[in-house]
């Protein structure tokens, strides 16, 4: 009884003071968006109850690239997917559009005060020690784990085929290859061998398999609400909310985030030792705590802050991966065409590497594969793995576009007003299928478009860590692992594809992307069985035919 009326207070107080704030506020009402369903909710339901994109492409092609939409209480949000006003937003006045301090508060529950979580300079303080361990020549050095990765993953789908006496099987891909990628992280970045693909009991492996769907997946309405609302709760009472809160989301995060601490700890303790007596190793977690001790003291980060980049690695660097290869092979699998023309490429490497005398495929031989290359872009295009991220206006600000917006008195405009405080999905998914930048067969998949000069580097905005996708995000906020992701999913790709034919079963036809911050494959009609992607998988004739 008295929680019920709690709840009651705290939502009128919350109505109260969201109704004040907006009428103080100058007005987006001239820039055209989606009727509204309901004025508790909004279109916060069309946005993230269904599948990944829905709400963005049906928006965008009918208001274009700056789109008016509700969140709670009827207060007004802008989609963006504009490419000029985005480069303002991510590239050149970042500080200007600080990360929303509720969704802070969940950053700093799920990963501690780490680079997630960090804002302005304290962010760049973070970021400035943790790219050390992210370059080129740190990524490229990492070849041979994913490597080992990708071939003890094929032993096990070897296995499976083998025992399923005939010459194809159904292996739910995305499970493997978060096994593979959590091997990978584990050994790459920490130095640790979780071996998940051999067994998934390790601790580690175990809480985190199915973080992202337990904690964010499949949001009642709700949840929905609360999140959006809380930004109208003081950050210091929200913070204890999600520290001690009850409800089982919040049960298992902090789970979670017990287990990663005490793992964290050890690690930490265990590398600076070794460090101390000259013996580092090279993952990019010591390289890390080297840029750490080397730092002036005022860079320096704080054992605690460690901690958080431990956690902020673990989470943000397998499920992304493992997700995007997974929706790379569902395409491969849908396109049997661009299959075989990839297994071909692969092919004719794995002949050059066998005239050489060698067994393994290296760095150069990999980005002497242009159709490989240009799958992956284009599957990292088709599927962001995390479709959407949130900003705030910090200031009032004007915002220049691309291309003019057509307003809702009839004007055209060619730039936008942006009130201080008001919240921005940045749709990474939406920028990635405008048919301005991308062709008109934007929402298909088609690798040639990296080849025949449809995408032409020149006429792309410049933003973006990866060939002008915002799949990364982009400027001094943009994945510091994409180098890693993308030659982790060079190696799998070129391994898997070139042993096994994936082919769609009648499940996969009805796979949805569905949001739980990244973007995961589940069944319509089966979306209680938790994430997955069934695929055919048989063994790949030698001379490359389907
Ligand atoms: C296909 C794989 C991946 C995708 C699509 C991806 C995507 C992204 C995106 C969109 C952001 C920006 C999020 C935001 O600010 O809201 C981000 C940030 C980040 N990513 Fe990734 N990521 C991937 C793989 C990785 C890997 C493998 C690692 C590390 C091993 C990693 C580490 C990070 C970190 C530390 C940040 C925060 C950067 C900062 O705030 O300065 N990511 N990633």
């Amino acid at each position: 009884m008295i929680q019920s009326s709690a709840v009651v207070g705290l939502a009128a107080f919350i109505l109260v003071y969201a109704l004040f704030k907006r009428s103080t506020r100058p007005s987006l009402s001239m820039i055209r968006g989606p009727p509204s369903p309901s004025f508790v909710f909004g279109n916060l339901l069309e946005l993230f109850q269904r599948p990944v994109g829905e709400a963005d492409f049906s928006w965008q092609s009918h208001y274009g690239n700056v789109v008016r939409f509700k969140s709670v209480f009827g207060e007004d949000r802008l989609l963006i997917a504009d490419p000029k006003a985005l480069r303002k937003i991510l590239n050149i006045s970042t500080d200007s559009y600080p990360k929303l301090p509720n969704y802070r508060v969940l950053g700093r529950m799920i990963t501690g005060k780490g680079i997630i979580w960090a804002d302005g300079e304290d962010h760049a303080r973070q970021r400035s020690i943790m790219l050390p361990g992210f370059g080129s020549k740190e990524c490229k050095a990492f070849l041979p784990i994913f490597r080992d990765c990708a071939d003890s993953l094929s032993i096990k789908w070897m296995e499976t085929i083998e025992s399923g006496n005939s010459q194809g099987v159904v292996i739910n891909i995305r499970d493997w290859l978060l096994r593979g990628a959590f091997d990978a992280i584990g050994r790459a970045v920490f130095d640790v061998q979780f071996n998940a693909i051999q067994d998934d009991s390790h601790p580690v492996t175990k809480k985190y398999k199915t973080f992202f769907d337990d904690i964010f997946g499949l949001p009642s309405a709700g949840q929905l609400f609360m999140q959006a609302a809380s930004k109208h709760i003081p950050v210091g009472i929200f913070q204890w909310l999600t520290d001690n809160g009850p409800g089982a989301r919040l049960a298992r995060a902090r789970d979670v985030t017990n287990t990663a601490t005490n793992f964290a700890k050890e690690l930490v303790q265990e590398k600076a030792a070794a460090l101390l007596e000259g013996k580092g190793n090279t993952d990019a977690f010591t390289l890390l705590i080297k840029a750490n001790m080397d730092a002036n003291a005022k860079k320096r980060l704080s054992d605690e802050e460690l901690l958080a980049q431990m956690r902020t690695l673990l989470i943000a660097g397998y499920e992304t991966t493992a997700n995007a290869t997974s929706w790379i092979l569902l395409e491969l699998a849908r396109n049997h065409k661009v299959q075989s023309r990839l297994r071909d490429e692969i092919r004719k490497t794995e002949a050059t590497i066998q005239a050489r005398g060698e067994q393994h495929l290296t760095m150069s031989d990999l980005e002497a594969m242009p159709y490989l290359s240009a799958v992956i872009k284009e599957g990292l295009r088709f599927h962001p793995t995390v479709p959407l991220s949130l900003r705030m206006a910090g200031h009032d600000d004007i915002l220049p576009l691309s291309k003019p917006l057509l307003t809702e008195s009839g004007d055209m405009i060619n730039e936008i007003l942006v009130p201080k405080g008001t919240e921005i999905v940045t749709s990474i998914c939406a920028y990635n299928r405008d048919r301005d930048l991308w062709g008109e067969d934007a929402h298909e998949f088609n690798p040639d478009r990296w080849l025949d000069g449809t995408t032409d580097d020149k006429k792309l905005p410049g933003i973006g860590m990866y060939s002008n996708l915002l799949t990364f995000y982009s400027g001094t906020q943009g994945c510091i692992g994409w180098r890693f992701a993308v030659i982790q999913m060079q190696a799998l790709l070129s391994t898997l594809v070139g042993k096994f034919e994936f082919a769609m079963t009648d499940k996969a036809k009805r796979i949805i992307r569905q949001p739980m911050i990244v973007m995961s494959p589940m069944i319509e009609g089966e979306l209680d069985h938790g994430v997955q992607m069934p695929l055919a998988v048989s063994l790949a004739s030698k001379d490359g035919e389907i």
